[in-house]
């Protein structure tokens, strides 16, 4: 298949209901959604209004009620447990809010292991250059309790790019940081976009996040409701503001006055 012309990840009309009967919620109505190669899109919207649920059935970590998810043009549908658990270890780069590192392994540990649990033999010049690439070079001995947050997100961000995965998902990646730490993070992934040609889908909340990305994308009630290139952090509190995200909140008001 020719690649090159098909969106890295798309979704067709997903559907997701959670529960049956009088309390089943529909986390997602109907989406529809395509994400292409090297590019890299902000997930945003109100509290529940299916960011989450998206991202879960967006990598096959869960499967949607009903519609089509699509990954370099295949169907996940087709793809049982064993093959949907196998697509992600291969195709799949997770990062999360937590960072999700393991305590015991190092630094050099931790972001080989999806090629071990992939059964690849780590190309050595390829992991110098994620670790170099992300700035670890020297820390590759220690354990990640002896890292700083934005150290342990950089570990995990190298783990995420060590495998080459079509798509990396990113969770609220700067949720537990500074915002100085946080603005380092985000331009490490941006570099990713740039230089490597990785894709990336992050889910956030943050308006100064999203203006890392080349693209933010809308979701308002499980449905999609728009989406922005080249967002600026005030167009994009803007839109949040106007979908009512930051409604009876009085702290997580986005500080877009100081912008990186
Ligand atoms: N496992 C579940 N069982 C039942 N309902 C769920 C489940 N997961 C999510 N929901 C509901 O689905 C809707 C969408 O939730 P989701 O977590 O995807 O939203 P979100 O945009 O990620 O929210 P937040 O920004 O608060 O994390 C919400 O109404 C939520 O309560």
């Amino acid at each position: 298949m020719d690649t090159t012309t098909v969106d890295t990840v798309r979704l067709n009309a997903v559907r997701k209901v959670y529960g049956k009967g009088g309390t089943s919620v529909m986390a997602l109505a109907g989406v529809t959604l395509g994400f292409q190669r090297g590019s890299f899109t902000a997930v945003m919207g109100p509290s529940g209004s299916g960011k989450s649920t998206f991202l879960q059935c967006a990598a096959g970590l869960d499967r949607p009620t009903s519609g089509t998810v699509l990954l370099d043009g295949e169907d996940l549908a087709g793809y049982d447990e064993t093959a949907l658990t196998k697509m992600r270890r291969e195709r799949i780069g997770f990062i999360f809010q937590a960072f999700n590192l393991l305590p015991a392994l190092t630094v050099m540990q931790n972001i080989t292991l999806p090629l071990k649990l992939a059964r690849r033999r780590p190309n050595p010049a390829r992991v110098a250059e994620v670790i170099d690439r992300v700035g670890l070079s020297e820390r590759t001995g220690h354990r990640p309790a002896e890292l700083s947050g934005g150290q342990q997100q950089r570990v995990a961000i190298a783990r995420a790019l060590v495998t080459g995965p079509a798509v990396v998902f990113a969770d609220e990646p700067t949720g537990a940081l500074d915002t100085r730490t946080a603005r380092e993070v985000l331009h490490l992934m941006r570099e990713s976009v740039r230089t490597l040609g990785q894709t990336i889908v992050m889910v956030t909340h943050d308006p100064v996040a999203a203006s890392y990305a080349d693209r933010a994308v809308f979701l308002a009630d499980g449905r999609f409701v728009g989406d922005m290139y080249n967002p600026t952090a005030e167009v994009v509190a803007e839109r949040m503001t106007r979908l009512g995200a930051w409604a009876g909140e009085t702290q997580a008001q986005p500080a877009t006055g100081g912008v990186f």
